[in-house]
């Protein structure tokens, strides 16, 4: 039941889980701290999310509006968890038409805040029509944002400075400072591939929307905090978005999310019966997010380099289908059979309990295409990374953490990003069981002490809610 006499929150997440779920944590937060919060997402994208504790349930309403049907974009499709990558701008289209339904919504609602994303650069009008404070919550960390430039260069309105290959793969020139994290050249070609796809498809350039979406916030909250990156979040601030930029902290997992039974009903008694026959720290936890669609050459190296590396590995697999649109991704011949008969491996295909499996004092390090949430929860439980990029910003996390000897990339071809399965056996012992990768290990476990210090990310929620409670509209 709602009550009027809370702050009511409205929050719109893109529809993927690598949003959902984080936007999930922060609603938790705010209904923690007295807030109603009306949580807008498709029937499909509510019905996946992780379970909301009972003593909060009642401040969270879960609101369901059905995507409108969109060519070429299949009807299970609601996130891009059940879309092979390259497929992805159907999904935004289908996305964009929740305007005239959002826009009827928040009519009748009038909440004191909406606390949007990236991929909604149509709300702030309708926010703004409506007289009500808009905030762009950006899931991505500082450094990434001053990557990509300001939202006048975005948006085409100003010129871009960065006009030659050189510039795009050299430090930004707006960056005062020196920096490590730019694209490695695979990076920018795969980058500049994806752009020219959505460009074609989507209503506005994928520039306009990275762009206009923090342009159009009132404030811009992001999920980052000063003791790991206090120079990109002035940077931003001051020079780059020109507007109030204030973390919210990491939100690393509130709880280890006890109800993230996999979609093939396996259960987390099944997987930790398995886990708990491998010895201590011994096991490589192993997922590239919900997102990235690897190539059937880039996962026969990744499966005959973890065999290769004699190391036990528990490997989740995003449900084959969607990677390939159709019935055709397989594992290399014999592969699946190798590994059950030795009992060194576990292959989940579909969805895992991911911050219950790298909790398990059986893990001793994580193979990750560095999404920002996986980071999060990884360094949050000390745990060192080896590095595998595929999309989005994840390269530039990837440059950022090897500056920061959490981990290592497993090395690329520098043109075509191609990868063998003796560099990715090599990365993985390096990192989880020899002596030169103790480095990696004792950074990895310091960098708990940001990243898991659950009181001091606790702190910046406080300021993030007194900041939305003192809140005053500037005059028009
Ligand atoms: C911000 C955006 O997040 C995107 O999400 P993606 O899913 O790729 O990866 P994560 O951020 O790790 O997010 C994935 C999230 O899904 C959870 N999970 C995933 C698989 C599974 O089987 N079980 C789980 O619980 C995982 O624990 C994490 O919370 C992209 O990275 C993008 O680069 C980044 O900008």
């Amino acid at each position: 039941m709602e009550n009027k006499d809370r702050p009511q929150v409205v929050m719109v997440p893109w529809l993927a889980m690598g949003h959902l779920i984080p936007f999930l944590e922060l609603s938790k937060c705010l209904a923690l701290k007295g807030f109603q919060i009306s949580f807008i997402s498709t029937p499909k994208n509510i019905d996946k999310l992780p379970k909301i504790p009972p003593n909060i349930s009642s401040l969270i309403n879960l609101v369901k509006i059905p995507l409108p049907q969109v060519d070429n974009l299949p009807v299970y499709a609601e996130s891009t968890f059940d879309l092979p990558s390259e497929k992805v701008h159907y999904l935004t289209k289908a996305f964009d038409g929740l305007q005239v339904p959002m826009a009827s919504y928040l009519e009748n609602s009038l909440p004191n805040w909406i606390i949007y994303d990236s991929a909604a650069y149509w709300l702030p009008p309708i926010a703004n029509k409506l007289g009500i404070p808009c905030a762009y919550f950006c899931l991505v960390n500082a450094a990434t944002i001053a990557w990509n430039g300001p939202p006048s260069v975005l948006m085409g309105i100003t010129e871009n400075p960065r006009k030659t290959l050189e510039d795009i793969l050299g430090v930004p020139p707006w960056v005062p400072f020196p920096s490590k994290v730019v694209y490695r050249l695979h990076e920018i070609l795969r980058l500049m591939k994806n752009y020219n796809q959505d460009n074609n498809v989507e209503d506005v350039s994928p520039g306009y929307r990275a762009g206009s979406s923090p342009q159009g916030a009132d404030v811009v909250f992001i999920r980052s905090c000063t003791e790991f990156e206090s120079d990109w979040l002035q940077l931003i601030e001051e020079n780059i978005l020109q507007k109030p930029v204030v973390p919210v902290g990491l939100l690393p997992p509130s709880s280890v999310r006890s109800d993230d039974d996999n979609d093939n009903g396996e259960t987390w008694r099944e997987i930790s019966e398995w886990l708990d026959k491998q010895k201590k720290e011994s096991v490589v936890y192993v997922s590239i997010g919900t997102e990235a669609t690897p190539t059937e050459e880039e996962v026969v190296e990744l499966a005959l380099g973890l065999e290769l590396s004699q190391l036990p590995f528990f490997w989740v697999i995003r449900n084959p289908k969607c990677l390939t649109g159709d019935d055709s991704f397989k594992l290399p011949d014999g592969f699946e059979d190798r590994i059950s008969f030795s009992g060194r491996g576990y292959i989940c295909k579909g969805w895992a309990p991911q911050v219950r499996i790298l909790a398990h004092p059986s893990v001793g390090g994580f193979l990750t295409h560095c999404g920002w949430n996986s980071i999060i929860e990884a360094l949050s439980l000390g745990q060192a990374l080896i590095m595998l990029p595929f999309l989005g910003e994840q390269g530039l996390n990837a440059r950022m953490l090897e500056e920061r000897k959490v981990g290592m990339e497993i090395p690329r071809d520098e043109r075509d990003g191609s990868f063998t399965r003796d560099s990715v056996a090599k990365s993985l012992r390096m990192v989880i069981v020899d002596e030169d990768g103790e480095t990696f290990r004792a950074k990895a476990r310091e960098m708990r002490g940001i990243f898991g210090d659950k009181h001091l990310h606790d702190q910046y929620i406080d300021k993030f809610v007194q900041y939305l409670k003192d809140y005053k509209p500037k005059e028009t």
